[in-house]
């Protein structure tokens, strides 16, 4: 695509904040219209993954980074299970117009492979001053539409965005979790490899689906894990009933309180099986939920590649990627729970373990895709509190 050079031509794109801003830009990916809750990400790398993160559902992404689309697209770098599916996410928003990419791997310009996900995008945005603003204001809902034509009937989109239900009570899990049940075999990237592959493990973990992005299932295959992936909907019967030796609780979007009616019941009796338990962003958060604590909706929310974090329990600062838009409120945690994580951006929750019993949970991605991989050594955990756990079944079992 070549850029046009606006702000000489007739915008083809507009962001119409609830408050009734209106950002006027050049149009890109998908035509129409859609809407979502404006975020912004700080990563300066994996756009395309950002893109394919299903707890991005119902979000519009401000990138601040300003080269997105630099290196194109291609088959590999999806998060989504489903490949071919868009995550949910409902438009983006760019400083500048999409150029020629420039990589090796690319297979096809952002531009395109936005439209055949239907992902409407806007740039020539001063990204800047919109992230300013979510910064003072917080996210706000808006409208984003792309019209060749330029015809945007701005008086409506206002009313539009301003209607727009609140993120805050919004179960998203039922748009991005499987419908049913699947095995996994995919194993991390090597170069001059690619993906590899793993029939059987040394132990056998059931992942609960509520968005779950393929570097999680893909690190713990790795690990050893034989993996078995259950949708949202799987009540704990249907996850014990698996025998796993370990339960997986993935991220998602949405509000975490809102998706706890079916979910959190579930992982209440998952943890009081005694059966290792982890879990990622909304399955920490469902975590905390069920422990007893309480979520609360964030100012501007933590979504980049650059976050540090401090792991308590080691006294070790991890720099991780992030996404998330509700936080646990650590005062709200009983007292067997032990606060493991911390960021230190602004000094929220970051992680948690139960005390007595091999249940953890952390509110950052350790998966990255995108992002620097220090806190892959949680999967490791996660294997050790399985290995333990296993190791004291047979113990007690009688000769
Ligand atoms: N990455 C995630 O799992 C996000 C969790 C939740 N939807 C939030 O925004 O806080």
């Amino acid at each position: 695509m070549t850029a046009t050079s606006w702000p000489e031509s007739k915008p083809t794109a507009c962001l119409v904040l609830a408050d009734g801003t209106v950002i006027e830009g050049e149009g890109l990916g998908a035509t129409g219209k859609s809407s979502g809750e404006v975020c912004f990400n700080t990563a300066m790398t994996g756009y395309q993954e950002i893109l394919t993160d299903p707890s991005y559902a119902g979000q519009i992404i401000t990138f601040t980074f300003p080269h997105i689309g630099n290196v194109g697209t291609n088959d590999e770098d999806v998060e989504t299970v489903n490949m071919a599916r868009n995550s949910g996410v409902a438009g983006c928003v760019l400083r500048a117009p999409i150029t020629a990419p420039s990589n090796w791997r690319a297979a096809k310009n952002l531009d395109a492979w936005l439209k055949a996900r239907g992902i409407p995008g806007i740039a020539d945005v001063d990204t800047r001053a919109l992230t300013n603003r979510i910064r003072e204001h917080g996210m706000a809902n808006a409208v984003i539409v792309h019209d060749p034509a330029g015809n945007f009937d701005y008086e409506a989109l206002k009313a539009e965005a301003a209607a727009m239900p609140a993120m805050d009570g919004q179960d998203l899990v039922p748009g991005v979790t499987s419908a049913q049940r699947y095995d996994w075999h995919e194993t991390s990237w090597k170069p001059s490899q690619g993906y590899g592959h793993r029939e059987d493990g040394e132990c056998h973990v059931v992942v609960v689906d509520y968005g779950i992005k393929r570097n999680i299932l893909r690190l713990l295959t790795e690990e050893g894990c034989k993996v078995t992936v259950l949708p949202a909907t799987a009540t704990a019967e249907d996850i014990l009933s698996l025998n796993p030796d370990g339960v997986f609780l993935s991220n998602g979007p949405g509000d975490p309180a809102a998706t706890g009616s079916y979910a959190v019941p579930a992982i209440r009796s998952v943890i009081d099986s005694g059966t290792p338990t982890f879990g990622i962003c909304l399955g920490h958060q469902m975590m905390g939920l069920a422990l007893g604590g309480k979520t609360a909706k964030m100012h501007q929310g933590h979504h980049g590649a650059n976050h540090p974090v401090k792991d308590k329990t080691t006294g070790k600062v991890e720099i991780v990627s992030m996404n998330h838009g509700f936080a646990i409120d650590r005062d709200s945690l009983p007292p067997e729970v032990e606060e493991t994580h911390v960021s230190l951006f602004d000094g929220s929750n970051a992680g948690l373990r139960l005390k007595d019993k091999p249940v953890f949970s952390v509110q950052y991605h350790p998966e990255a895709s995108p992002g620097p991989q220090d806190s892959h050594y949680l999967f490791q955990r996660f294997m050790n509190l399985i290995r333990e756990n296993l190791k004291a079944r047979t113990d007690k079992t009688p000769a």
